[in-house]
C-alpha cells in the first residue's frame, strides 16, 4: 500500500482516477440511449482493451458514424465518465473539435508536428487516455495521419506505451449510406434490434474512404487502423419522444402533457421524403423548446430549476 499525498491534490494515473468502471458504462448506455443497441460492441471493445489479464497489442481506434442528434457525443459522455473519476473534466480525457483545433486547410503541416509531439507528452504522463476528435468529416484531410503513428505503434517506443490509449472519432460521414442501408433493411421487414454491426461495417469504411474531410483516403483507414466502424441509426418517432420526457425530466416535469411533447414534436423535420421515418436532427434542438415550454406552463417546476 503507498500513499500519495499528490493525489489527494490532482489527479494521478491510478485506480482511483481511471476506475474503468465498464458496469457503469453498461448501465448507463441501456438507461439513457435510445435506439442505438450497437454502442454495445463499442463497450465490449472498450472492455476488452483494458482487461487487466490481456495485453492490448496497439491503441483501441473506435470510429462513431450517424447523422446529427443521434447520440454520438452524447455515448462519448457516458465512456469518459465511466473510466475516468472526472469525466470530460479529466486531464486524461482530450477532446479535439476539427472546425475549433484545425480549422485552416494550410496549416495541416504544423497542426500534425503539433500533435504528435502533444500526444507523446500526454500519454508518456499516462497511458490510459482517451482522445475524442470530433468533426472529423470537418477536417483537413491528412490530420489523422498525425495520429496514425501511434494508434500502430505494437511496442513501447522511446520508453512510451501507446498500446492502452483509446482513440473515438466522430463524424457524420457515412451517415447517408448508415439512413439509406437501415431504411432498406427496415422495407423488408428487420428489426432495429436485430441488426448486426457487420451489416454496416464494410458499407462505412468504404463510405468514409470516399468522402470528403479528415477520413478522405486517409493512412489511418488505408492500414485497417480503425478497429471498429459504429453506426449511429437515424431517430424515429418513438426515440425522439423519449428524449423529449428526458428533457422535461430534467426540469422536473415528470408528466407532460401530450399535447405539450406534440408541440416540440411539431418543430422536428422528418425524413426520407417517402417515408418521413427519421428526424433530420435527431434528439438535437429539443432542449431549448422543452424549456420554453416549461417556463411557459409548469411555473412550479421552473422554480425548483432555480
Ligand atoms: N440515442 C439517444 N438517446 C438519448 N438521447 C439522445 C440520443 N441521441 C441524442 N440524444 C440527446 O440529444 C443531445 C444531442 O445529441 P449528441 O450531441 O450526442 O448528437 P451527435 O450525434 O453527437 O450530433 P452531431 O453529429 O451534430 O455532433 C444529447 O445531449 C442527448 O440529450
Amino acid at each position: 500500500f503507498s500513499f500519495n499525498p499528490v493525489c489527494w491534490l490532482s489527479e494521478c494515473c491510478n485506480k482511483d482516477y481511471i476506475p474503468g468502471d465498464i458496469e457503469r458504462l453498461r448501465t448507463s448506455l441501456r438507461s439513457r440511449v435510445y435506439g442505438q443497441h450497437l454502442v454495445e460492441d463499442a463497450v465490449d471493445a472498450i472492455s476488452g482493451h483494458w482487461n487487466p489479464h490481456h495485453r492490448a497489442e496497439k491503441a483501441l481506434t473506435l470510429s462513431f458514424h450517424g447523422w446529427p442528434g443521434s447520440g454520438k457525443n452524447y455515448v462519448t459522455k457516458f465512456i469518459a465518465e465511466s473510466l475516468y473519476k472526472e469525466g470530460m473534466h479529466s486531464s486524461f480525457v482530450h477532446n479535439f473539435i476539427g472546425r475549433v483545433h484545425f480549422p485552416e486547410e494550410e496549416k495541416v503541416k504544423q497542426y500534425n508536428e503539433n500533435l504528435g509531439i502533444w500526444l507523446k507528452g500526454n500519454i508518456s504522463q499516462c497511458p490510459k487516455q482517451l482522445f475524442i476528435f470530433d468533426e472529423v468529416d470537418k477536417m483537413p484531410a491528412d490530420i489523422l495521419n498525425a495520429v496514425k503513428p501511434m494508434i500502430d505503434y505494437k511496442n513501447i517506443v522511446d520508453g512510451v506505451d501507446y498500446t492502452k490509449a483509446i482513440f473515438i472519432f466522430l463524424s457524420n460521414t457515412g451517415a447517408t449510406i448508415i439512413n439509406e442501408h437501415y431504411h432498406r433493411l427496415w422495407h423488408a421487414g428487420k428489426k432495429r434490434e436485430e441488426l448486426k454491426l457487420n451489416d454496416f461495417e464494410n458499407l462505412i469504411s468504404k463510405g468514409v474512404f470516399n468522402e470528403k474531410g479528415g477520413f478522405h483516403h486517409s493512412d489511418t483507414i488505408r492500414s485497417n487502423l480503425i478497429d471498429h466502424y459504429i453506426p449511429f441509426f437515424p431517430m424515429q418517432e418513438y426515440h425522439v419522444k423519449e428524449c423529449i420526457k428526458d428533457q422535461f425530466r430534467e426540469r422536473h416535469v415528470h408528466n407532460p402533457r401530450g399535447s405539450h411533447i406534440q408541440e416540440v414534436m411539431d418543430f422536428i423535420e422528418w425524413g426520407p421524403d417517402d417515408s418521413k421515418l427519421f428526424s433530420k436532427t435527431g434528439c438535437k434542438r429539443i432542449s431549448s423548446k422543452v424549456a420554453l415550454l416549461v417556463a411557459k406552463h409548469y411555473p412550479l417546476a421552473s422554480k425548483q430549476e432555480l
